[in-house]
């Protein structure tokens, strides 16, 4: 038995475990084209060819490219692409797809995918898509892929951005490329016609969409409390008893403002729900829509309770680094009530406190920072490992796509046997 012990549960074919996910597909009829040869159709042939399609890549200039493409896939013509291909990527910038039109009588009939992005946020049509299809009147456009960046294509849908959004005139042409998509381990979202493309162009040119509000009010609320705290420990010490504390600025202050911040900040995280609970009671059903504030807020539940985090985390450090300040402060008195024993009345201590104070709250921040940077990324990376190559489980796919083994003797085909 021990033989039969170290063979593994899923062989391994010659080029190693990550064909797996191919090898499991059954193989393709369908003849995909690219158009273009840049960073975005590389790394798409890649992904196509390991999701067991046969790729087809039209270029201008197909024998200066053809080594940056796997085996796999041809690299030939523009024209010789669009006659053979079933369904074609656009992986050309939108404003060299007008050079495509000579393809015309070979696309007729035929999908054609826009991968493209637009360089700012447009409020108003026509979209990249839209005017492809105007080019193209006798082919369907499908608009997708463009959330995509070829980095993600390349090393195959682990990390978070798995959703491809879609849309089209066409149903069955919207239809097949959901299809693919799921062949490639994306999940394709619908988001209607053609028209919605606009909105599909301007997604990846939002930076942090959900970001910009509970950071705005989190900023908002620690110039509230900084304020509040500097007038209370520092400028009403100053005018009542004339104490000089200010000193507590850059460190003390910043410290006892991050937990109020926090708490505020998860007081909002909470907020929200309540009112939804209470606004549901209100109506008796559970089916009215909120209102738009409302809805917003309960979507950014969880950025306003990372920033409440951040608050938090920054807040213990600062405290963990107090003692660190006060030992130095000592040394620094130290210093100059020597220098007043030794005769030297005008000490330099007072520039040193505050040289002091600074180099460390901005070490302190930044060590912070550093802290929360690895914190978040640490989902990400455990999205990039291949946790398959940890276990013995078998994964469920898998499971699902062998035929039972020995397979029933009534299954079995008969070589020549025409059925
Ligand atoms: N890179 C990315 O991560 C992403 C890119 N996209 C979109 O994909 C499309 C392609 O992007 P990318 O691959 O990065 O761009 P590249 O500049 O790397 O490639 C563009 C390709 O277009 C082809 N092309 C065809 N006609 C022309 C022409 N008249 N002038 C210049 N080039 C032409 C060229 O191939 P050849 O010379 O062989 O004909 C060229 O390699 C764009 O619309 C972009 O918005 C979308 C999401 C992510
Ligand atoms: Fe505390």
């Amino acid at each position: 038995m021990p033989d039969d012990m170290a063979r593994p549960l899923i062989r391994e074919r010659a080029g190693g475990s990550r064909h797996l996910e191919a090898s499991m597909m059954t193989p393709s009829t369908l003849l995909i084209g690219i158009l273009g040869t840049g960073d975005f159709s590389r790394s798409l042939a890649r992904r196509l060819v390991a999701s067991g399609y046969q790729v087809v890549v039209g270029s201008r200039t197909p024998a200066r490219f053809t080594a940056l493409f796997p085996e796999e896939a041809e690299v030939t013509s523009q024209m010789e692409a669009a006659n053979q291909a079933d369904l074609l990527f656009v992986a050309v910038y939108p404003e060299h797809h007008s050079t495509l039109v000579h393809l015309k009588p070979a696309l007729a009939g035929k999908t054609l995918v826009d991968v493209s992005n637009g360089l700012q946020i447009k409020q108003e049509g026509p979209s990249n898509a839209q005017q492809l299809a105007d080019l193209f009147p006798e082919s369907y456009v499908v608009k997708g892929f463009n959330t995509i960046s070829a980095w993600t294509l390349q090393a195959g849908p682990r990390d978070g951005s798995r959703q491809v959004f879609l849309c089209s005139d066409d149903q069955n042409a919207k239809s097949s490329v959901m299809q693919l998509c799921r062949r490639m381990g994306f999940i394709p979202v619908d988001m209607g016609l053609l028209s919605s493309s606009l909105e599909i162009e301007n997604l990846p040119l939002y930076l942090f969409p959900s970001w910009r509000t509970p950071i705005i009010c989190a900023l908002a609320l620690f110039v509230f409390f900084y304020l509040y705290n500097s007038v209370r420990d520092v400028l009403h010490p100053y005018v009542t008893a004339k104490k000089n504390n200010l000193y507590k600025l850059p460190i003390e202050i910043v410290n006892i403002t991050f937990p109020c911040v926090a708490l505020v900040m998860l007081s909002l995280v909470y907020l929200p729900g309540l009112i939804a609970a209470f606004l549901q009671l209100w109506w008796g059903t559970k089916y009215n829509r909120f209102p738009n504030w409302l809805d917003h807020w309960l979507i950014q539940r969880k950025q306003f309770g990372l920033c409440s985090f951040l608050c938090a985390v920054l807040h213990a450090i600062y405290s963990l680094c107090l003692p660190m300040r006060k030992s130095a402060r000592f040394q620094l008195i130290n210093k100059a009530y020597e220098q007043v024993n030794a005769g030297h009345p005008d000490s330099w201590v007072g520039e040193e406190v505050w040289r002091m104070e600074l180099y460390l709250s901005v070490g302190i921040m930044a060590l912070g920072l550093l802290s929360l940077l690895a914190v978040t990324s640490l989902p990400s990376v455990a999205n990039t490992v291949n946790w398959r190559e940890f276990t013995f489980v078998q994964p469920q796919t898998v499971r699902l796509q062998t035929p039972p083994w020995p397979r029933p003797k009534s299954f079995r085909r008969t070589p020549g046997k025409v059925l």
